[in-house]
């Protein structure tokens, strides 16, 4: 529901509600579409370095607080233990899930899928089970854009895997597409049965972005604009933080060490030193997964109030 939130306030229930207006909000959604298409028409490496800015620019930032989640509410000079013990867990994880993706690329990439359309799935919701558009959330990202790009797809998913791994997935997403669709077509009725419009409006807009930029630009767009935006607001809510400005501040121990760690990966990339692109990606990817572990695991014991 995050084209539905921007500038949050706290209502009385510690909940973060948007005061900007929905036009505003399709305003900006509509010139970052602008921006990817002209990403798209420019090809070359353009639609890479827009899904990059974007996802690392706009995405990063709700997942920079996992941290605060797990302290569930402690400060963390308060219990450096369970800090230090989330920080070895996370780490953990993210060494886990890069040995699996050496050892079997194809495999886990198609877990890795699976694991982001249950993420997608869980937290882009969250009014009620409404199962259908769970579904079409969890999979449209990454079967949507098989539909007229499966060539693409294909191979951004064999740079990741394998040349067959690659095949057989995005085989898999193309077989999963129209089904996917019509999963999202009743769940768009069913929202103007219950008379939300922008809801509707919203999955009408994801899968039309889904379907029409290449897979990367496609992807970042929903991901940042959407995903991260909502999740962003959430945790804003969850963590009591009222505004953008004091949920950045709160997580800036996260961002600044990201802001490093992005800005030498740029510095070697212009030294034409950098490691391959797809060892970026795997890497990336794998740092998503403590955190799409976080959500169910932490977050919703971060906020006894709110229960
Ligand atoms: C569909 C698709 C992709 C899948 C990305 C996924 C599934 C990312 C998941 C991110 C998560 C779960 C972040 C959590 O906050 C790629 C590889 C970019 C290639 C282009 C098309």
């Amino acid at each position: 529901m995050t084209l539905v939130h921007l500038t949050p306030a706290t209502l009385p229930s510690g909940r973060v509600a948007s005061s900007r207006r929905p036009s505003s909000r399709l305003l900006w959604a509509g010139g970052f579409a602008l921006l990817g298409l002209a990403a798209d028409i420019a090809a070359g490496p353009v639609p890479l370095v827009f899904a990059a800015i974007l996802i690392l620019g706009l995405g990063l930032p709700h997942g920079a607080s996992d941290h605060l989640a797990a302290m569930a509410g402690r400060r963390m000079r308060d219990d450096p233990v369970r800090l230090l013990a989330f920080l070895v867990l996370y780490l953990g994880a993210v060494a886990i899930t890069l040995v699996l993706w050496h050892a079997a690329p194809g495999a886990t990439l198609a877990a890795f899928l699976a694991l982001s359309a249950v993420h997608f799935a869980i937290d882009d919701v969250s009014d009620g089970m409404r199962w259908a558009e769970r579904v079409a959330r969890g999979l449209m990202p990454i079967t949507l854009p098989a539909l007229f790009h499966a060539e693409a797809l294909a191979q951004l998913f064999a740079a990741l895997s394998t040349s067959p791994g690659g095949d057989a997935l995005a085989g898999v997403a193309s077989f999963l597409a129209l089904p996917v669709l019509a999963l999202a077509s009743l769940a768009v009725v069913l929202r103007l049965r219950d008379r939300e419009r922008a809801s509707a409006l919203e999955l009408v807009l994801i899968a039309g972005a889904l379907l029409t930029f290449s897979p990367l630009v496609g992807f970042a767009l929903v991901f940042a604009l959407v995903h991260s935006r909502g999740q962003t607001h959430e945790r804003m809510a969850t963590l009591h933080l009222p505004t953008l400005r004091a949920y950045l501040l709160a997580c800036s121990p996260t961002l600044v060490g990201a802001a490093i760690l992005f800005a030498s990966l740029a510095a070697l990339f212009a030294s034409g030193q950098a490691p391959a692109l797809n060892v970026v990606f795997i890497g990336l990817a794998a740092l998503t997964v403590p955190h799409m572990l976080v959500t169910p695991l932490f977050e919703r014991r971060a906020a006894p109030s709110e229960r």
